[in-house]
């Protein structure tokens, strides 16, 4: 076998060669120890092992070992950062970079961010490029700390008008930021913007990773969209104009509501109520006036009139109020009353606080009631035209007690306290309402009393009371409008209306009811007739 002796020892020549010849000229024994240490070879890599085995099968010179090592790691490098800086501290005969291969060199590992700092290892770009997307992301993390206060501020306009625009790989890049921004915690509310989005963009949603790439461009604002924007906005809502149906207050008395035969009212009339419950006040508005109390609103001039209407009706508007002067004039004709009762001097006679004070009856009483503040006593003045006899005032609760006032030797007016609201005590208030309840209903010699009833405000629940009163005494009544030239002239015949109807099973109203303004006259001759007419046939007692 001298043939297989001389193979064996040809192997172990060869085998000599190879493990003997670098070692001395290469690498110290010192250098293999700090390479331990530093764990270059001591952790094991897989890489570096083949590497090693590989070379030395090759027979290369070590040299070239590191050399061609340098060419891998840079090849390698995608996932071992650390071990391709642990292998930069090397110089080109694979001795350690002073300070850099060290154990400074090992603290720069653990605090990887750092390494970015220092610099890079010189004459290996490509480590550099390795870490760019770190940097990025440093970077990226301070521009957010810095701006975070002006994101929150602009969150809503940015979250609104951001829209993932490119996919792929850019969605891919844009994942650290993104990852970033979610680590470091979303606001609530961008969140709720987003989901607003993603839910809108269903369909294109691919999967979550994309999905939270999406959020975080979101975040970022980088990608734009106006048309997002545009429809984000809040959409103005249309305003719409309720028109009430049974509101003519705005017609011309002279459109023919009513007067023309009343068409319209009859096709109202057959129409059927769309709203059962109907406001009071739409109720009013909802009232046809007869023809007959149009047209004595119209004569008489009543309600809210230009001066102009007044001047063209003939009235003479140079006159101090009333106005209840005969058309076209003069100031001597305006002192004629017709009526031979509202001619003579108005003189107080007697007033009285309790029932036991009336005085004894002795000429026809006409008396004068309502709530406080209604304008009895403005109306004893305008009917006599004889201003400041009968106090007046605007402060409610002037007239306390039952004033008496002769009209010559054939009339007598009494002004009695209103009930109601007045600026006095509550039991000097219940105790005028129970001498005016007293007077009307057992006072003799009673002709008539005149309620009266704001324009403006209607009957309330006081004067139904005492309407009751009077309906159960057998006291004749009747029922005077006031006030009327505060409110439009189709409002007082409505309010007429309304009020006649109201009182339609009466029995002791007398018809018709007047309407009058005490300040412009409207209405008070009228009145003057019909109080006159009472006396005309009433019996002396
Ligand atoms: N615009 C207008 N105001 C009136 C009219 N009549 C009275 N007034 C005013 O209403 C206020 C009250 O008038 P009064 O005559 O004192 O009323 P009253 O019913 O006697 O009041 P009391 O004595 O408190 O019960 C006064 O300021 C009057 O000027 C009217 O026809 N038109
Ligand atoms: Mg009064």
């Amino acid at each position: 076998m001298p043939s297989e002796d001389s193979l064996r020892q040809k192997l172990k020549k060869r085998t000599k060669h190879v493990v003997s010849i670098p070692r001395n000229s290469l690498r110290t024994k010192k250098d293999e120890i700090s390479f331990e240490r530093n764990g270059v070879f001591g952790r094991g890599n897989e890489t570096e092992g083949k590497l090693k085995k590989r070379v030395n099968f090759k027979g290369k010179h070590l040299s070239e070992e590191i050399e061609e090592r340098g060419q891998l790691r840079i090849l390698d490098s995608s996932g071992k950062k650390k071990g391709v800086y642990a292998k930069e501290g090397r110089d080109k005969n694979g001795k350690l970079e002073k300070g850099v291969a060290t154990s400074k060199k090992r603290t720069l590992f653990e605090k990887g961010e750092k390494k970015v700092k220092h610099g890079p290892v010189e004459g290996n770009t490509d480590h550099r490029t390795m870490w760019v997307p770190g940097k990025l992301r440093n970077v990226g993390s301070k521009v957010k700390r810095l701006t975070h206060t002006m994101k929150e501020r602009k969150q809503n306009v940015v979250l609104a008008t951001a829209k993932p625009k490119v996919r792929g790989k850019e969605e891919g890049k844009m994942g650290f930021f993104g990852e970033d921004d979610l680590r470091n915690g979303l606001v609530k509310r961008s969140r709720e913007k987003k989901s607003e989005l993603g839910k809108r963009k269903s369909n294109d949603v691919v999967s979550p990773s994309s999905f939270v790439h999406k959020k975080a461009r979101d975040k970022m604002g980088l990608d734009h969209d106006d048309a997002e924007t545009l429809d984000e906005r809040p959409k103005k809502k249309k305003r719409v104009i309720k028109l009430d149906p049974y509101d003519i207050s705005n017609k011309r008395l002279d459109d023919g509501i009513g007067v023309n035969g009343g068409e319209e009212e009859k096709e109202k009339e057959k129409e059927p109520e769309k709203e059962p419950k109907m406001s009071k006040n739409a109720q009013f508005r909802g009232i046809q006036p007869s023809p007959s109390i149009l047209s004595f609103v119209e004569k008489n001039l009543l309600g809210r009139r230009r001066t102009i209407d007044l001047r063209r009706a003939g009235y003479n508007i140079d006159l101090s109020a009333p106005l209840d002067n005969i058309p076209f004039s003069s100031s001597s004709e305006r002192e004629k009353i017709e009526e031979n009762v509202f001619r003579n001097k108005l003189e107080f006679f007697a007033s009285a606080k309790v029932s036991s004070s009336f005085p004894p009856p002795s000429l026809p009483e006409i008396a004068f009631a309502g709530r406080s503040n209604v304008g009895k006593s403005s109306l004893l003045n305008a009917l006599t035209r004889q201003w400041g006899v009968v106090r007046t005032s605007e402060k409610p609760g002037l007239t306390q007690t039952i004033n008496f006032f002769k009209m010559g030797t054939k009339l007598c007016l009494v002004d009695l306290p209103g009930y109601g609201f007045a600026y006095a005590k509550e039991e000097v208030k219940e105790s005028w309402e129970e001498l005016v309840k007293e007077y009307v209903s057992t006072r003799a010699g009673l002709k008539r009393v005149c309620l009266l009833i704001d324009t403006k405000w209607g009957m309330k629940p006081r004067d139904h009371e005492l309407i009751e009163l009077m309906e159960r005494s057998k006291t004749k009544y009747q029922i005077v409008l006031t006030k009327t030239d505060v409110v439009f002239p189709i409002d007082v015949a409505r309010r007429a209306m309304q009020i006649e109807d109201s009182l339609l099973q009466n029995k002791s109203v007398v018809k018709p009811l007047m309407m009058v303004s005490s300040k412009s006259g409207a209405g008070i001759r009228s009145l003057r007739t019909a109080l006159a007419n009472i006396t005309r046939f009433a019996k002396r007692l």
